[in-house]
C-alpha cells in the first residue's frame, strides 16, 4: 500500500499542509524542529490511532486549535480510498472512509499499516518490559485489528480490578471485605477471559516473528548468524504448552490469580496477566553462552537488535499479503556507516518508504527518490 496524498489541518505545527506522495522513497529534509517528523507521525497515526511519540492525543492538535484532521488517499491493490480521522482531545475522535462516517473510530485501525523506525527504538531492547509489550501489541493490532478492542477492554478491566484490590485490601476483615471480594471474583473472570485471548495472540505472534528476527539480525549485524538473535515470551501465567490456546491460558491465569490473592490484596495491584509479561531478547556469540540483550549487549548490538525487531515486523506484515508503509524517522543519523548502508539496502524495494533527515547527507544513496524540503511550516518538493 502507499499514500498518494496527505492533508493536515491543525495537526502539530501545521495549520494546513497538502503533500503529494508516490510509491518508492520520499525523503523530508530540513533543519531541526521544522515539522518533518510531524508529517510522518500523521501517517502513523492513521495506521494505529496513536502516535509513536506521545501517549495522549492532546499534543497532536496545534496549540490554540480545538481539533486536528489527518486525511490520506491510500492505494491498496490498485484501489484508492480516502481515510480521515478527526482528533478531538477530551471528546470522541471521528473517522471517515471516502467521506462516510465510520460507526467506531477504531474501525480505521489497520487499514493503513506502517512500520516506524525511530531513534527511540533503542528503548525496545534497553527499556522496560512495557516497551516490548507495546511493540507486540501494536503489531498484533495491525495484523488483527479486532484485537484493538480486546486490548482496550483488558486495560479497562485492569484499572477497575486494581482499584477494587486497593479497596478490598484496605477494608477491615468482615462484611465490607467480603462484598469487595465477591465483586473481585467477577473482575477475575473478565481479566482471565481477555487476558487469555491477548496472551494466546502474543504467544503465536512471537512464534511467527521468531524466524524473521533471526534473519533480520543476521542481515543487519556484521558477522552474525541467523540463530544469534532469539526471542522468548516470558509470562506471569505459568503454562507447560508451547502454543497454548486462549482457553488454556484463561484457566491458568485464573488459577494463578487465586494462588496469589493474598499478595495482590497486600499490594493493591494485579500481579498476573499480560501486563506483567516480557519478551526476553537474547544474543548468542560464537560458541559462547546466550546472554540477554538488556544489560549485556554492546551499543552496536543493541541497535542491530532494535532494527531487527522492526525489520522482522515489516517482513511479517509483508508476508501477510500487503507491503506496509515504512517510516524511517531520523534514524540514519543514529547509525554507523555500515548499519546505515545495510538498512537502506534492505528497505530500498519497499512499496513506500518515508524518510526524515536533518541534512541531505543523512539519506543513504540507496534511498534516492523524491525529496521535499521542510522549512518554516512549508513542505516544498525539490526539483
Ligand atoms: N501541538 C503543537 N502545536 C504547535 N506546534 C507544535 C505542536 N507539537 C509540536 N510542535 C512543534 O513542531 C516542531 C517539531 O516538529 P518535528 O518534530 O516534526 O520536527 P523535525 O523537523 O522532525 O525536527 P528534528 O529534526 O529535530 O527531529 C517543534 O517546533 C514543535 O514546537
Amino acid at each position: 500500500m502507499h499514500v498518494t496524498h496527505l492533508t493536515l489541518h491543525d495537526f502539530r505545527s501545521y495549520p494546513t499542509a497538502e503533500v503529494e506522495l508516490g510509491p518508492g522513497v520520499t525523503a523530508f529534509v530540513g533543519r531541526n524542529g521544522q515539522g518533518k517528523t510531524n508529517l510522518v507521525e500523521a501517517v502513523d497515526y492513521l495506521s494505529r490511532l496513536s502516535s509513536h511519540r506521545v501517549a495522549t492525543d492532546a499534543p497532536l492538535v496545534r496549540s490554540g486549535a480545538e481539533q486536528a484532521v489527518v486525511r490520506a488517499a491510500v492505494v491498496k491493490d490498485g484501489r484508492t480510498a480516502v481515510l480521515e480521522v478527526e482528533i478531538n482531545p477530551g471528546r470522541a475522535n471521528r473517522a471517515r472512509i471516502n467521506r462516510s462516517p465510520l460507526p467506531r473510530v477504531r474501525d480505521l485501525v489497520g487499514l493503513v499499516r506502517t512500520v516506524v523506525f525511530a531513534p527511540d527504538d533503542l528503548a525496545l531492547v534497553k527499556g522496560d518490559p512495557s516497551e516490548r509489550r507495546r511493540f507486540l501489541d501494536d503489531l498484533l493490532v495491525l495484523r488483527t485489528p479486532r484485537l484493538a478492542g480486546v486490548r482496550a477492554d483488558y486495560d479497562r478491566v485492569l484499572r477497575q480490578r486494581n482499584s477494587l484490590l486497593k479497596t478490598a485490601g484496605g477494608a477491615r476483615r468482615g462484611s465490607s471485605q467480603e462484598g469487595a471480594l465477591a465483586t473481585l471474583a467477577v473482575w477475575d473472570d473478565h481479566l482471565a477471559r481477555l487476558g487469555g485471548e491477548l496472551l494466546a495472540e502474543r504467544w503465536s505472534l512471537v512464534d511467527d516473528l521468531r524466524p524473521y528476527i533471526g534473519k533480520a539480525y543476521e542481515a543487519v549485524a556484521r558477522g552474525a548468524r541467523r540463530d544469534d538473535a532469539e526471542v522468548e515470551y516470558r509470562s506471569s501465567v505459568p503454562t507447560e504448552e508451547t502454543r497454548p490456546s486462549a482457553a488454556t491460558l484463561a484457566d491458568a491465569l485464573l488459577a494463578e490469580v487465586e494462588r496469589r490473592r493474598g499478595d495482590e490484596l497486600d499490594r493493591g495491584i494485579s500481579l498476573v496477566g499480560p501486563h506483567r509479561d516480557d519478551l526476553l531478547l537474547t544474543i548468542g556469540h560464537d560458541g559462547g553462552e546466550r546472554l540477554p540483550v538488556k544489560g549485556y549487549a554492546s551499543h552496536g548490538e543493541s541497535w542491530s537488535y532494535a532494527l531487527a525487531l522492526r525489520l522482522a515486523s515489516y517482513d511479517l506484515l509483508r508476508a501477510d499479503g500487503d507491503d506496509p508503509i515504512l517510516v524511517l524517522d531520523d534514524v540514519f543519523a543514529e547509525l554507523d556507516t555500515g548499519r546505515r548502508r545495510q538498512l537502506a539496502d534492505l528497505v530500498a524495494d519497499a512499496e513506500q518508504v518515508l524518510v526524515t533527515a536533518a541534512v541531505p547527507e543523512d539519506v543513504p544513496e540507496a534511498l534516492a527518490g523524491a525529496r521535499f524540503t521542510v522549512a518554516d511550516g512549508e513542505v516544498r518538493r525539490d526539483d
